[in-house]
């Protein structure tokens, strides 16, 4: 029933597959199956990755609706921000993302029982928030020329916990860094790079949430300098990268 709506949702939002991409199966993707699978970046609690969250048709339909917003129509002009009612394409991704998180529970729930030990982390999107009205009502679109990125940071206290990140084209690379990198917070074990810094693929397509200690106690950057996007191995190819950040204002008091 869920992969029934979730289906619909899809085809609401996105539209009806035209009859000529009968014949396009999109990789590691099947007909019929839109269940989103999700991936725990395990090091750091409350971030989770969504690869195939956007089908290729789904990616181009979206990136036209950005692009025909005019925003960007000078080579100047890259960074996009909206408050309070958003595109209706916008709240489409939405309803989409809540739609993703609750189709994609039961995997994430299977896995964490197998993996985790039921902490903060295992949550994929804390229930208080996904059910929040309006999910999100602030968009930022970022524009990304080979070469620009955007510096270590974490968002600002003015908007709430639960932030989406929507990646379209060229992949890159984001870091984490946890706050206060140096402090007194040693992990046992598993030795990371001495950076202390977590690589996560953002390929087109996917969809990253972060919440709790990913969103407040961890900074994330993409630096798109020469020799730093470096995916096993091999550096990325850097062209433009679009992302869509959903996030929601705190009330003020
Ligand atoms: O472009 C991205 O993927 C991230 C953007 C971001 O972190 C921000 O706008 O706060
Ligand atoms: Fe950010």
């Amino acid at each position: 029933m869920e992969m029934e709506s979730h289906k619909e949702l899809l085809k609401e939002v996105f539209g009806e597959s035209s009859s000529d991409s009968e014949d396009y199966d999109p990789p590691n993707k099947h007909i019929g199956d839109p269940i989103p699978s999700w991936e725990r970046i395990e090091q750091i609690n409350g971030l989770w990755l969504c690869k195939d969250f956007l089908s290729p048709q789904q990616q181009s339909s979206l990136i036209s609706s950005v692009l025909n917003e005019g925003w960007f129509a000078e080579d100047s002009h890259n960074q996009a921000m909206r408050f309070g009612d958003l595109p209706s394409w916008a709240v489409e991704l939405s309803n989409c993302i809540r739609e993703a998180v609750l189709v994609g529970d039961h995997v994430s729930d299977s896995t964490d029982l197998a993996t985790s030990n039921g902490g903060m982390g295992s949550c994929l999107f804390p229930s208080d928030l996904l059910w929040r009205e309006p999910l999100f009502d602030q968009l930022i679109v970022n524009v990304y020329h080979p070469g620009e990125g955007i510096c270590a940071h974490v968002d600002l206290m003015r908007f709430e916990d639960g932030i989406a990140i929507v990646s379209l084209e060229s992949s890159c690379v984001m870091h984490f860094t946890r706050v206060e990198e140096g402090s007194d917070i040693v992990e046992q074990g598993e030795k990371h790079s001495h950076t202390g810094k977590i690589p996560v693929l953002l390929t087109s397509g996917s969809l990253v949430l972060m919440s709790g200690e990913a969103r407040y106690l961890w900074k994330h950057e993409i630096n798109r300098k020469p020799g730093v996007q470096m995916w096993e191995g091999e550096e990325l190819m850097q062209e433009r990268r679009i992302s869509i950040t959903l996030r929601k204002l705190r009330q003020v008091e």
